[in-house]
């Protein structure tokens, strides 16, 4: 790659950044292709291939080449996410201000889809704790509850709000993560085609927006709470004066993240307040560009929330010892209804659920069980990948990879079966949706919107 295949100005805005080297930038974008990293769900321990860990993420692993997770039956179970490696580095903050877990927290993810740094914070997360993972851009939110509900947790909501709607939760969450829509130079290297929208208009017009969104969030985060900020971007328009601005505004102080040098991030300081920033150049890191740092609120937010529990739904005890039967720890959940969907989230969080639910636009709470048809419970699509159901009791039917690929594509299934009723179908295991096994056939119910489209010509597939 030549060094004007990048858009006109761009280097030269990047010549005073601290730690950027030219030749290193433009050697990484011309003679090394992006790697690819996944990040396996510790919940959901697999046989996954991986290569070399990534050194700043326990779950985090190279891969030597680039497999097709479309046909990989694990990648839909939920065993693994593919993400960007710099991009993990979220982990190494969270456990750098979270050292140990004894008190329980509520953390928010605002600008969440497609869900990378969702699911890397969940996976850090017990069931006390609370994540709530918000898009704004509503034809994102599904691949966002997608990716969340095949990760498996009940501890989990999600929101389609504007940041500004979040003000009024004063002092809520004890970390929030702003993964800010930038000028997205960072992913050059994946995505060339982003180039093409780089400008120097466009990143002041984020720097803008990212004051915004970061002004309307700072009331939610609790006294002591962490501000955790991140973009894809190299500009200091982008980070480090965003840093100099949040310290002036706002009360909030650097934290220093420990870092080995080793792994080549460059730490940087803001010009005037010296607050830290964590910069990830490829051909420094074996990763994408990125910028993240880490701020603690030292003032509480003016103004109380409602924190009143709502009215207790009635609901119906006949239906109720159905959902529970699914359940393999029941008690250990708040159950309720949504129009006709039972829905089940850890108990700890009943009342947060119900404070957020008169605040925002709830997508997902906790984990879909299903709705009754009759006397019969409809297992819902996300229990089946869901870490709370009951394995000793709920029907099984293991499959082969081919059989895998019929059942992801919504084919008829070749196997035969004694069993009569709801079964998961599994592969090593790990669940991958739902069937209805009747006496001479198989009805597949894996949900039409995310079958594998794709027409497979041979098996096993070329990567
Ligand atoms: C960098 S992406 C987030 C990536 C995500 N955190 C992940 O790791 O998968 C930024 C997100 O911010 C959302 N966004 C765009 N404009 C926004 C705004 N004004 N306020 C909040 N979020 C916004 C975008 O839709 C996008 O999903």
């Amino acid at each position: 790659m030549e060094k004007n295949i990048f858009p006109p100005h761009f280097l030269d805005s990047l010549a005073s950044e601290q730690g950027f080297e030219i030749q290193t930038f433009v050697d990484a974008h011309a003679n090394e292709s992006s790697l690819t990293s996944i990040r396996l769900n510790p919940f959901k321990p697999s046989e996954t291939k991986t290569g070399q860990q990534v050194p700043w993420c326990t779950d985090g692993f190279y891969l030597d080449s680039r497999p097709s997770f479309t046909y990989d039956p694990l990648f839909h179970a939920g065993c693994y996410y593919v993400q960007e490696a710099s991009s993990m580095f979220i982990d190494h903050i969270l456990n750098t201000i979270r050292p140990n877990k004894d008190e329980p927290i509520k953390v928010l993810d605002l600008c969440a889809a497609p869900g990378g740094k969702s699911t890397l914070l969940n996976s850090a997360l017990q069931n006390s704790d609370l994540l709530v993972a918000n898009e704004i851009i509503k034809t994102r939110v599904p691949i966002l509850t997608d990716n969340l509900s095949r990760w498996g947790t009940s501890n989990v909501i999600v929101t389609s709000n504007d940041p500004r709607d979040y003000s009024s939760l004063k002092n809520f969450f004890d970390v929030v993560l702003v993964d800010a829509p930038c000028s997205g130079s960072g992913m050059f290297r994946k995505d060339p085609d982003a180039m093409s929208e780089w400008s120097e208009a466009n990143v002041n017009l984020c720097h803008q927006r990212q004051e915004r969104i970061l002004a309307d969030i700072y009331p939610a985060l609790t006294e002591d709470g962490y501000l955790i900020y991140s973009t894809c971007s190299y500009s200091h328009q982008e980070n480090e004066d965003i840093l100099d601005w949040l310290c002036t505004t706002f009360k909030l102080e650097t934290v220093r993240i420990p870092i080995y040098k080793e792994w080549g991030i460059v730490e940087t300081q803001s010009p005037n307040q010296k607050a830290w920033g964590y910069r990830f150049y490829p051909g420094k890191v074996q990763g994408e560009g990125l910028f993240a740092a880490c701020l603690r609120k030292r003032e509480s937010s003016t103004g109380q929330s409602n924190y009143k529990n709502n009215a207790q739904q009635k609901l119906p005890a006949k239906e109720m010892d159905q959902v529970n039967s699914y359940l393999e720890n029941p008690d250990s959940f708040y159950l309720f209804k949504v129009a006709e969907d039972w829905l089940a989230i850890n108990r700890e969080h009943k009342e947060s659920l119900n404070l957020l639910h008169r605040h925002l636009y709830i997508k997902k709470s906790g984990v879909r069980i299903g709705k009754l048809a009759g006397k019969d419970l409809v297992p819902d699509h996300e229990l089946a990948l869901s870490l709370l159901i009951n394995k000793a009791t709920v029907l099984s039917t293991p499959l082969n990879k081919e059989q895998v690929i019929q059942y992801l594509r919504r084919d008829n299934i070749d196997i035969a079966v004694n069993d009569k009723g709801w079964s998961l179908m599994t592969y090593e295991g790990h669940a991958l949706g739902w069937a209805k096994l009747l006496p001479n056939r198989i009805n597949n119910y894996y949900p039409k919107e995310i079958r594998i489209m794709s027409t497979l010509t041979s098996y096993p597939p070329t990567p």
